[in-house]
């Protein structure tokens, strides 16, 4: 499909923080595999890190809390018996919680919640003929596995997207795990604990990456260090690409929620957006993770330019610079350039971000005509920071472009629909002359004789 880099003639190869590549797509028809298959994503996807995590997980399930304590040890630095973290533990940490912190979660759990409890469906019950009625109940699955992630960053917040929909789904028995941390004696970090706590849950394991995953998936016997951990039915929460390659490798065994892999941002800007608004917003979530995706859509070249030069001016001076700059220059991130707003929204649309910001003149006009993405954000004042921590939305989403295919975690993550089929005598009797006909059509005339001997005599 030809050459669509930053070696493309009319894009200048000296532009501010050269490190982000350019696509540049202008004067190209493409159609919409063409425009995914010419837009960033990583190197380190769930197949590349397949090999790594089916061991880990052959290994959790053969030596069940012996591999833990071995996992721990190699990964996380941590020497562990049994990693239930114990009831006292949790009441520490909110007891320890900064003040300021718990306000913040409060108020997130707060409108997390309203959101949640709106989302519960109700149930449809159809009158399909006389004496004849089909209905879907919703109902929860019984025990979920909530995945913390704490590697590079602690995510309390994460305890909060989890949880919250868990619990509104009305899910009776919950269970979180989350890194062991060496500087807290091999606990997650005390303010995971504190969310926990904050949020009434008292199953929490000291268990990281694709072996906590194995571990909820499978279950794990007793052991002389402590009490079995019992197999969910869903597992749910984001992770680094070796959490999401888990997910995908124990989905059928359990259920998952997205693959939430490294995270990504998409900007559509023209040339009304601010471009010291959007540098700022591809920088907020390349701090995730060196394999986190940050990229530009825009119709307008100069605001590629001033974006460029904010990027040069803010990313040194950002805490996390080093791991901003490594996502920013990877194979996963890039300015593309588009000839006009509908081609933008086209790419967009092919891509498929995780969270997809519009900055635009007419936001709302454009937002309506995305398709595909995990979650949008409409205009200046919605920027991807606030949904991850306080806009009542929730932030564990699909990422690598499954979000074509999968949805943002929500109550109906934790439940399933079950079809009720209820038919009087009358009503049987009625449909059974077809029955008979559409099983000898099958050649499975044992369904229709299923029926007729009801009413045979
Ligand atoms: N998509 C979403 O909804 C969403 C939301 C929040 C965070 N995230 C993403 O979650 C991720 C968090 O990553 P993290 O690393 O900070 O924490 P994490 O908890 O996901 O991963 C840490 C664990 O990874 C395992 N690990 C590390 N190196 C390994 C290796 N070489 N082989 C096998 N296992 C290894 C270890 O067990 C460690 O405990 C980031 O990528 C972030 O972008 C995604
Ligand atoms: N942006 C992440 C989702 O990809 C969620 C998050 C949590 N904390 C900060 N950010
Ligand atoms: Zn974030």
């Amino acid at each position: 499909m030809g050459n669509v880099t930053s070696s493309t003639p009319d894009v200048p190869s000296d532009l501010p923080f050269s490190a982000l590549r350019t696509i540049d797509l202008r004067g190209r028809e493409l159609s919409p595999a063409e425009l995914k298959a010419a837009m960033p994503r990583a190197e380190t996807t769930t197949d590349v890190a397949a090999d790594i995590v089916t061991a880990i997980i052959d290994d959790v399930r053969a030596r069940g809390f012996g591999a833990l304590a071995e996992l721990a040890s190699k990964f996380d630095g941590v020497e562990q018996v049994h990693p239930l973290v114990p009831r006292q533990a949790l009441r520490d940490a909110l007891d320890g919680l900064d003040p300021e912190v718990r306000a913040g979660l409060e108020e997130s759990i707060r409108r997390a919640r309203l959101f949640a409890q709106a989302q519960r469906p109700d149930d449809v019950g159809v009158g399909i003929a006389d004496g004849a009625t089909v209905t879907q109940r919703w109902v929860p699955v019984r025990r979920v596995g909530l995945y913390v992630p704490g590697g590079l960053a602690v995510y309390p917040s994460s305890v909060v997207m989890n949880v919250v929909p868990a619990q509104a789904a009305g899910v009776a028995s919950l269970a979180l795990a989350s890194p062991p941390q060496k500087e807290f004696g091999g606990l997650p970090h005390p303010t995971i604990l504190a969310a926990a706590e904050l949020l009434g849950i008292d199953e929490v394991y000291a268990v990281g990456g694709a072996q906590a995953i194995a571990a909820f998936a499978y279950g794990i016997p007793a052991s002389a260090g402590g009490p079995a951990l019992e197999p969910v039915d869903v597992v749910t929460g984001p992770g680094n690409v070796f959490v999401a390659t888990a997910k995908r490798l124990v989905k059928g065994v359990v259920g998952i929620d997205a693959e939430a892999g490294p995270t990504e941002i998409a900007v559509l800007a023209d040339s009304s957006a601010d471009p010291k608004l959007v540098a700022a917003d591809l920088i907020s979530q390349a701090e995730h993770d060196p394999n986190a995706a940050s990229v530009l859509v825009t119709d307008s070249p100069e605001l590629a330019v001033a974006v460029r030069a904010e990027l040069d001016v803010q990313v040194p001076a950002t805490k996390h610079s080093e791991r901003v700059r490594t996502a920013l220059s990877g194979q996963q991130s890039a300015v593309v350039l588009v000839d006009n707003l509908d081609a933008g929204i086209a790419v967009c649309n092919a891509y498929g971000a995780e969270h997809l910001e519009v900055q635009t003149s007419d936001a709302p006009a454009a937002a309506a005509r995305i398709s595909n993405a995990g979650a949008i954000f409409v205009g200046s004042y919605s920027p991807v920071s606030l949904g991850d921590y306080c806009s009542g939305s929730n932030h564990v989403l699909p990422t690598a472009g499954t979000a074509a295919f999968s949805s943002g975690l929500n109550v109906t993550t934790f439940m399933r629909a079950i079809q009720v089929i209820d038919y009087s005598r009358e009503a049987l009797r009625e449909v059974s002359g077809h029955v008979v006909a559409l099983s000898r059509a099958e050649d499975l005339p044992a369904h229709g004789e299923a029926v007729s001997i009801r009413f045979a005599g």
